[in-house]
């Protein structure tokens, strides 16, 4: 596949109504557990992007069929599958590769599983994962590939050592599988996380706790067939919140998924931006107060990100990008990811007024003007908090490897630029002549 540019002119102001796209971090563990069952499964409102389609080429490697029925849904069906040697390549451009290992080993009792791949944002442990499943009764070696065996997966008292998203994921697939019952206790809930155990009960799990950090799994279950859709990205909501306030847009965004965005839009309003509720639908007006709200006393306020439900690590780097156009000053922490953060030396080539303590801090005095720049996304959320910073500058911006933009937002080009954006989708070979 051709590496993609994106060309972007800035300084346009959006306006109309967007829908957000199904969560991506829901769709991967949900279409990686429809291998749970030998009974027929549809999901809706599937993303269409990199790494939805790399998943559905790695479950069809085992023997599951996995047909796009319409441009977001897609039907599975995996009645006989195998732990066949599953491709170290297509592992490898995915994290949600190791997402596979819970499924597989409860149908087939073992797996063999390449490294996976996914955001350079820091070390990304498995170890959690390991864990989980020795509890379970399996055993596991970590070598140059992944070996998980276990004939019976057994119900058990497990406590994850962090609570890890994918980790908590995959112990909950095996622990439907598993005989008697299972404690998941310091577990992530995540909104896809909640997603992934909502469509396992559809298909006939039984879990309680479901949204909270201790779940409670009756297994086996007998599992049968579903149609299920999944729930809206709420991290993409938070990625067009902060393009609308840096680009001074009134937007819609219908059908945001109100539940989940309350330490979202809590951490925007620590920017100067608010945004307005109708029914389900979220409203971002072009007159945001983009004033940094001071702490009591006027100290310095900080933004930081932690599991669910705080403010999530995948919405930092578009946190940061909305701060640079806001007044005041504030401390960004991150503090799940210790590589998240190196993209902002771009900003400040562009004029953002940052300054980079460490790894995990960054302290942004805004607003600046940012003016265009040449840039290379580094993974999926700076790549589109590099999208809102060419969006607001001015002059025209380059951003390579935009790829990265589209392993997690469906046809963000076209979406955007039918509210008003100019963005100019170029494959490489074009770029190059
Ligand atoms: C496919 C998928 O769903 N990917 C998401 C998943 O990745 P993933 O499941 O890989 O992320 P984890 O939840 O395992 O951990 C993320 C990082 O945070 C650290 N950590 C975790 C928990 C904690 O209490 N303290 C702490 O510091 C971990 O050590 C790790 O460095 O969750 C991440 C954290 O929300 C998101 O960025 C990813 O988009
Ligand atoms: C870090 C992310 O994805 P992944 O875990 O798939 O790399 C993300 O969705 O921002």
């Amino acid at each position: 596949m051709a590496p993609i540019q994106y060309i972007i002119e800035g300084g346009h102001r959006l306006a109309g109504t967007i829908e957000p796209s199904g969560n991506k971090n829901a769709a991967l563990p949900i279409i990686a557990a429809a291998l749970l069952t030998e009974h027929p499964v549809t999901l809706d409102n599937v993303p269409r992007i990199r790494d939805t389609e790399t998943l559905v080429e790695l479950i069809r490697s085992v023997g599951a069929s996995a047909e796009w029925k319409k441009p977001n849904q897609l039907a599975i069906h995996a009645k006989d599958i195998r732990a066949a040697d599953l491709d170290p390549e297509l592992c490898a451009r995915i994290r949600a590769s190791i997402l596979l290992a819970g499924p597989l080993l409860a149908r087939c009792g073992e797996v063999v599983l390449p490294p996976p791949g996914g955001d350079v944002i820091g070390r990304r442990r498995l170890d959690t994962h390991f864990l989980a499943f020795e509890q379970l009764g399996a055993t596991v070696t970590a070598s140059a590939r992944l070996e998980l065996r276990c004939p019976r997966l057994k119900g058990a008292d497990v406590f994850l050592d962090e609570p890890s998203v994918t980790a908590t994921e995959n112990a909950l697939t095996a622990a439907v599988a598993a005989h008697g019952v299972t404690y998941l206790r310091n577990a992530a809930s995540e909104p896809h996380v909640q997603d992934l155990a909502h469509f396992l009960v559809a298909l006939g799990a039984r879990i309680e706790g479901i949204g909270t950090n201790t779940m409670v799994v009756h297994g086996p279950a007998k599992l049968g067939s579903v149609t299920y859709a999944i729930g809206p990205d709420h991290i993409e909501v938070g990625s067009l919140i902060g393009l609308a306030a840096v680009t001074r847009s009134k937007l819609r965004i219908a059908r945001a998924g109100l539940t989940h965005l309350r330490s979202i839009r809590m951490g925007f309003e620590r920017l100067g931006i608010a945004c307005d509720v109708e029914g389900d639908d979220l409203i971002v007006s072009d007159h945001q107060s983009l004033k940094i709200q001071d702490d009591f006393g006027g100290h310095v306020p900080k933004l930081e990100d932690q599991p669910w439900p705080a403010f999530p690590a995948d919405l930092m780097s578009i946190a940061i990008v909305t701060a640079t156009q806001c007044a005041g000053v504030i401390l960004m922490f991150e503090k799940m990811f210790e590589s998240r953060m190196f993209f902002v030396d771009k900003l400040i080539a562009m004029g953002g007024r940052i300054v980079l303590c460490d790894p995990h801090r960054a302290i942004v005095a805004g607003p600046s003007r940012l003016k265009g720049a040449l840039m290379s996304s580094p993974d999926i959320r700076a790549g589109m908090a590099m999208l809102l910073a060419a969006a607001c500058a001015e002059g025209v911006s380059t951003i390579n490897n935009a790829d990265q933009i589209e392993r997690g937002y469906e046809r963000i080009d076209e979406r955007l630029n039918a509210l008003g954006a100019k963005i100019r989708r170029v494959p490489a070979r074009e770029v190059t002549s």
